[in-house]
């Protein structure tokens, strides 16, 4: 047997290429970023030719710097952000327009003609999803409008859609496959059912042509292509999206069990096993994964800004130099500062759902400076977060006294004993950070036995710090009403 398991984990912000052994630790990670482009006010898009590109120099980066020979992998997992969906063109092996990002709200119209013409109640009965331009649908509706608009030919069999994972497969191996989990991101894909669903697709213009092959999400997809992964055959045995991934990653295989992960949004994930329910109160109902035809389903809460807050901090206001220096920043903010900041650059997701919302920061004073935005900004994560855990413990009809968490803001000390305090539940910091990347390691080695089953992964879960609430009710119950006010006039604020 060889001696490790490549994770490929195409994020939103970066693409990260992960060697894992099968103690589960990290041997090398290679990391690069790239573009987002934000043409016009909440539209964001990538490049999907640049993603490619991104990922080959990470993989040359890995065997150049990092020394790993290609021939010690056994196999490759592929995770990646979800719902960001580009259309190319098999003859030219060419995007025909830039990726739309999952946080881009540029297809909020067709989604309000979609509502308008009364097929919400339909998609949700399907897809365990609201109408949103959140998820792909809208989106490969837009890209197919927008170019014929600009009078490109489109054959559409010579089209394919995927989500980055399936680009990604396309272009290591010609085949047009995805998971179960991404597809369950499109708003197109029948839960219930496990297949493309021929109703929505007509009644979206969408046509199933376009449409990848979906499989379990541990499964052996294909082998590279020796001619585009410098010469190395090495068979991709899973596909997860990153959320799911990480929900892999951090052992949740028991129903109730809750993960936060902590990225560019904030998603929270409760295993619900094989008992789907349609939330009623803003939640998702998505498909965890599978494995030998056995599907995990699972409950989401997802927040739009999560780092991506942080990152504004940094890069709009430039009143740090890195998202890390968030936390010594904050620190010096008056404890009673009162300032809140909710957060809505691409309107509200969970429990929300309301696109029209625009970021708004309440409560400033003339002692208020930038310390107190700093501050305020890790606390509407952490109150984010606390509106998501609300309702699914609600709904779930169990407390939940404990959440998993990773993600690069996972590290902030500051933010994570807040959320203790303001939720007051306890927080595991998983001891791998690239929880995404070990789930999908974990997801391709089940596929080949490189790990025997399930129980064998969970005995090499650790937790790096764990932090408990500290904040007494009365203060933590104040707090929380105030950012629900500050929820509500930014809903308002028209
Ligand atoms: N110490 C920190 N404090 C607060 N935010 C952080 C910190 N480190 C990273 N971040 C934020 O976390 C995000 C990156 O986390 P990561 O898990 O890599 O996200 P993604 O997978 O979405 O690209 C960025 O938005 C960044 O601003
Ligand atoms: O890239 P991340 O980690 O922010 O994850 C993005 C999500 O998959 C969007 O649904």
């Amino acid at each position: 047997m060889k001696k490790y398991i490549l994770a490929l984990d195409l994020g939103t912000t970066s693409i990260r290429a992960i060697v894992f052994d099968k103690s589960s630790n990290i041997i090398a990670k290679e990391q690069k970023e790239f573009t987002q482009f934000f043409p016009y006010n909440g539209w964001v898009e990538q490049d999907g030719k640049e993603i490619w590109q991104t990922l080959q120099t990470v993989i040359a980066n890995l065997m150049v710097n990092q020394h790993i020979d290609l021939a010690d992998i056994e196999s490759i997992g592929i995770t990646n952000q979800r719902e960001t969906t580009l259309i190319w063109d098999v003859t030219t092996g060419l995007p025909i327009y830039r990726a739309i990002v999952w946080q881009s709200m540029q297809t909020n119209d067709i989604c309000e003609t979609w509502k308008k013409n009364g097929y919400e109640e339909l998609v949700k009965s399907k897809t365990g999803l609201p109408i949103n331009p959140y998820f792909s649908a809208s989106k490969i509706r837009w890209i197919l409008d927008h170019v014929k608009k600009s009078s490109k030919k489109l054959e559409i069999s010579n089209l394919r859609f995927g989500t980055i994972d399936s680009w990604i497969l396309w272009k290591l191996t010609g085949e047009h496959k995805t998971d179960v989990s991404n597809a369950s991101r499109t708003m197109l894909y029948n839960i219930f059912d496990l297949c493309w669903d021929k109703q929505l697709c007509e009644t979206f213009g969408i046509d199933m042509q376009l449409l990848p092959e979906v499989c379990d999400s541990s499964y052996l997809f294909a082998k590279t292509n020796p001619n585009v992964f410098f010469h190395y055959e090495i068979p991709i045995c899973a596909i997860a999206g990153d959320q799911q991934a990480s929900m892999f990653g951090h052992g949740c295989f028991e129903p109730g069990i809750v993960k936060n992960t902590y990225g560019t949004g904030c998603f929270l994930l409760m295993n619900i096993k094989d008992k789907p329910y349609l939330s009623q109160n803003g939640l998702l109902t998505t498909i965890a994964w599978s494995i030998d035809g056995v599907v995990d389903y699972a409950i989401e809460g997802s927040i739009f800004v999560g780092g991506s807050a942080v990152q504004w901090l940094r890069d709009s206001l430039q009143i740090i130099t890195t998202s890390v220096e968030s936390e010594s920043l904050a620190k010096q903010a008056k404890e009673d500062h009162g300032v809140f900041f909710v957060p809505a650059f691409v309107g509200l997701g969970s429990p929300y759902w309301d696109n029209e919302a625009k970021g708004t920061i309440f409560g400033l004073t003339r002692g208020a400076g930038k310390a107190e935005i700093a501050r305020a900004t890790l606390d509407s994560i952490a109150y984010q977060t606390r509106d998501v855990l609300e309702v699914i413990a609600e709904e779930s009809k169990q407390e939940i006294h404990r959440l998993r968490v990773d993600g690069g803001a996972s590290e902030n000390e500051l933010l994570m004993q807040f959320q203790a305090d303001i939720t007051n539940t306890d927080i595991d910091v998983a001891h791998i950070g690239e929880t995404t990347a070990l789930g999908v390691a974990y997801l391709a080695g089940l596929a080949t036995g490189f790990w025997k089953n399930q129980q064998e992964i969970l005995q090499y879960r650790q937790v790096k710090k764990s932090y408990r609430g500290k904040m007494s009710e009365i203060n933590r119950n104040q707090l929380y009403r105030k950012w629900k006010k500050a929820v509500a006039a930014t809903i308002l604020f028209k």
